[in-house]
């Protein structure tokens, strides 16, 4: 990386918390970068958003692609807003971004860090039984937006939501997660699926998992699970999991429950990936607008700041993995002290004050 890198970022704010979490989150990367001073961010604020789509019939312009086009990363905080149907605001802003910027993997790391509290009393115990990396397929699935209703204003209402699996979907994300579990020391890679009761889509996912397990032979370790029963497992055994992969509804679902696991949902990051680079990876916490928080300014920016760190790390191309790791041990000294947490971990620090003592700490860690 040559000196002085510019890394041109859009930045998203969207809805609700989303608007204060991105905030703090460029407060703490032009910290970071200023600290280190061999890169800087450059930022394009969209001001897409519920709020203005109720003003303007629209989320975002006809040549939206183009635009994000031009940066090298996605920075987003959230959309939904009750004004707004759920599904209006998700399909005109986040599902297309994901599906044509091409992100089919999310990886949503879960891990409890120093300082939190979570509701399981062996996690109390020994918090690194607990520590996952979830690989959310992101492009197809029970997402893929086929379907239809009819005779939708009388009682014969008919609807359907039509799961789309593909062999060179499945295949692709399966190979990330194998070799997202090959670059961990556990190596150790478990399958989530419902092709009990899913006898199509849900079969060949299976089959297309054994088919790349081939490939990693005596290397990963893997095993499948039942979508109802991974939830136990979860809860009642988080030491026997490492990675693992799901369909994007499944690892939606599964991904908020390793939040709350791991202490709360303001905690929890994910890195939406173009694993090709042809278009830009976007990056956000995985909880949303939050609408009973919103404008208290008390949300919980550290979600938001573990996904800036992700940012960091896959801009950098593996050279700025050590100023990630900084960045991680910095949101880590914050959340040790109770006196910068927010009221979600059990403190009563506002957003203001855990992104100021975050950007303290990233001076200290990266001068020490
Ligand atoms: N990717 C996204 O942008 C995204 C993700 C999830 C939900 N949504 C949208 O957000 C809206 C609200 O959804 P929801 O209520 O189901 O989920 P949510 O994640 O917004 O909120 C669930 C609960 O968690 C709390 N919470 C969430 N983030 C927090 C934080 N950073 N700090 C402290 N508390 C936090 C909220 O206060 C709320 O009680 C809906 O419109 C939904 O569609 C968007
Ligand atoms: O369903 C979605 O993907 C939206 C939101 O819940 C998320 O997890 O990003
Ligand atoms: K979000
Ligand atoms: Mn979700």
């Amino acid at each position: 990386m040559s000196q002085n890198t510019t890394y041109k970022i859009a930045a998203i704010p969207g809805d609700g918390i989303g608007v204060d979490i991105t905030e703090a989150a460029i407060q703490v990367l032009d910290t970071i970068a200023s600290t280190n001073g061999s890169f800087k961010f450059e930022y394009t604020t969209f001001d897409w958003s519920s709020k203005k789509y109720l003003e303007r019939g629209w989320y975002m312009q006809d040549d939206w692609e183009a635009q994000l086009k031009k940066h090298d990363a996605i920075y987003f905080g959230a959309v939904g807003w009750p004004d707004v149907p759920d599904h209006i605001s998700l399909w005109q802003m986040i599902l297309p971004i994901r599906q044509r910027m091409n992100q089919y993997v999310n990886v949503r790391p879960t891990r409890i860090l120093k300082g939190t509290h979570p509701p399981l009393a062996q996690l109390q115990q020994k918090p690194s039984d607990l520590d996952w990396i979830i690989v959310r397929e992101n492009s197809e699935g029970e997402y893929a937006g086929q379907g239809g209703t009819t005779h939708g204003h009388t009682s014969h209402a008919t609807a359907t939501e039509v799961a789309i699996f593909t062999h060179v979907g499945i295949e692709r994300i399966m190979r990330f997660a194998f070799e997202t579990a090959k670059s961990r020391p556990r190596k150790k890679l478990t399958m989530v699926t419902k092709s009990n009761a899913q006898r199509h889509g849900m079969v060949l996912w299976d089959k297309v998992f054994y088919e790349v397990a081939k490939d990693y032979e005596g290397v990963v370790e893997y095993d499948k699970m039942l979508v109802d029963a991974m939830t136990v497992r979860m809860v009642n055994k988080p030491e026997s999991l490492d990675t693992v992969v799901a369909t994007n509804l499944h690892a939606d679902i599964l991904s908020d429950l390793a939040a709350a696991l791991a202490g709360s949902i303001g905690i929890a990051p994910s890195s939406n990936l173009d694993p090709t680079r042809s278009c830009p990876s976007m990056f956000e916490p995985i909880h949303g607008s939050a609408p009973d928080i919103a404008g208290k300014g008390i949300a919980n920016p550290v979600g938001a700041f573990w996904s800036a760190a992700e940012m960091v790390r896959w801009l950098g191309k593996g050279e700025l993995d050590k100023v990630a790791d900084q960045f991680m041990q910095a949101i880590e000294n914050v959340t040790a002290n109770k006196e910068t947490r927010t009221r979600d971990m059990a403190g009563s620090a506002n957003t203001k004050a855990v992104t100021e003592a975050v950007c303290r700490e990233i001076e200290k860690v990266c001068k020490a």
